[in-house]
């Protein structure tokens, strides 16, 4: 009996119908029993499901932007398949499951709740065209509900996995099948004990791939992506780049910690802890290698620069020349820890705490209304910050050429730096 393998396809990989007519062609030659795809929103359908949530959140009228959804997908569907075809039934059903739950009261306080139950339409309607597309086109597959699959907590957004229930239902429910027939599934979603609908957090696909490799002990996860590989540099961002043909695991978990978004940062982990070797491949060329993933110990100290955007730099002063101690850095911890907020940097001096995050405009009210009171509070937004692994003299300072620079951090192995592009360069 063959070893199983997981093969995932992003947002990108499934954007319009030529890419899934890629798709097909990728999967002609290389789809087999004991398989499982795994496969995330069309496109940019996550954000687009963000913004409807939005304007539902801010009492504003969503139709047309759940038109325009719906129309895009039937679009791409009018292109692959005959009109009669039963996708169209499917489809429809799916999107009046989701209007009815957008029918639901939403507020702030089930926001959580109500966007999980909302925001993994994306890969129903997707995985449900791609499965359907293959079929339609002689490449036999079974379509599998993900939320069967991978148990979670209930901690909305951000769920936890329940590796022993995740095991078992691989092992029960998914197993079986693959034996017979590869089996098309969704990234991204999982359901708590109740059966509510969770997300794994945003690009959480590649985590699934990994979970499902681990779970079922396979041989190899391949991620089918728009770059040649792991690069050095995202190339969207940078003019020169350089491509890993081999990564150690350690290394892949620190880019992705950092924030390269080519891989989800929590993907690494399970594949390095089975041993399961992870392919970063393109689909525009799928027969170049592209870069594994594994237990290596060919170190590369390539520089490699990770460039986050959007960044809010936040410092809380003390107020009453105290200085700063574990009290302080507890309390600014235990309120992003409630918010859910991630902190990408941080600096202690003897009289602030300054952190970087993510912007989120409608947390970061909050989470200075809870610490007004406890601190002088200051913020920049629109910054970068910039990671430089492995960093060289000249690249350090070449990155703050033409930028004002906030906040500054050097380690061994690390330079990281807070900075805004100068207006006038
Ligand atoms: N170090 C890197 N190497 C390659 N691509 C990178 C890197 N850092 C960021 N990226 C970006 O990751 C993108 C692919 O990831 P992503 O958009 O999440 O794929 P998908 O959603 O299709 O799975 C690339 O288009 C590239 O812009
Ligand atoms: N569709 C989800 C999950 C995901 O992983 O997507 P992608 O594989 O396109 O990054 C998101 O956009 O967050």
């Amino acid at each position: 009996m063959s070893k199983t393998i997981v093969y995932k396809f992003g947002g990108a990989s499934v954007k319009d119908a030529d890419a899934m007519k890629n798709l097909l062609d990728i999967l002609r030659n290389r789809l087999r029993k004991n398989m499982v795809i795994v496969v995330s929103a069309m496109g940019k359908t996550t954000n687009s499901l963000e913004e409807i949530l939005r304007l539902k959140m801010e009492g504003e009228d969503f139709s047309s932007n759940y038109t325009i959804l719906k129309e895009f997908h039937l679009s791409i569907c009018h292109q692959l398949f005959p009109d009669s075809h039963r996708v169209f039934a499917v489809l429809d059903n799916l999107f009046t499951s989701m209007s009815k739950q957008l029918n639901a009261e939403l507020s702030e306080d089930n926001y959580d709740e109500y966007y999980d139950s909302i925001i993994g339409f994306g890969e129903l309607f997707s995985s449900t065209i791609v499965m359907e597309y293959l079929c339609e086109n002689d490449l036999l597959v079974l379509w599998q509900d993900a939320r069967e699959l991978i148990k979670t907590n209930s901690d909305f957004r951000f769920a936890k996995i329940d590796w022993a229930k995740t095991r078992k239902n691989c092992q029960t429910k998914l197993k079986a099948k693959i034996e017979n027939f590869p089996v098309v599934t969704q990234g991204f979603i999982g359901s708590d004990s109740q059966s509510r609908p969770t997300t794994l957090g945003r690009e959480g696909s590649d985590f699934t791939a990994a979970i499902l490799a681990s779970c079922l002990k396979a041989s190899s996860v391949t991620i089918w992506k728009d770059v040649p590989g792991v690069l050095n540099a995202d190339p969207k961002k940078f003019s020169s780049y350089f491509l890993f043909e081999e990564l150690d695991y350690k290394q892949a978990a620190e880019m992705t910690y950092y924030g390269a978004s080519v891989i989800h940062p929590k993907t690494i982990m399970p594949l390095a802890n089975a041993r399961i070797p992870l392919f970063v491949k393109s689909f525009i060329s799928p027969e170049d290698p592209g870069t594994k993933i594994h237990s290596t110990s060919s170190n590369s100290s390539i520089s490699t620069y990770v460039l986050k955007e959007k960044q809010l730099l936040i410092s809380f002063r003390v107020t009453d020349f105290t200085f700063i101690e574990e009290e302080q850095i507890h309390r600014v911890y235990e309120e992003l820890k409630s918010l859910k907020l991630r902190v990408n940097m941080l600096q202690i001096s003897a009289i602030s705490i300054s952190i970087v995050l993510d912007e989120q405009p409608f947390k970061l009210d909050r989470l200075l209304n809870r610490l007004k009171n406890d601190f002088e509070i200051r913020y920049n937004s629109n910054l970068e910050l910039l990671t430089i692994l492995h960093p060289e003299k000249s690249g350090m300072d070449s990155v703050m050429k033409d930028y004002e620079v906030f906040l500054e951090q050097q380690t061994r192995n690390t330079f990281q730096v807070v900075r805004r592009k100068n207006m006038l360069s």
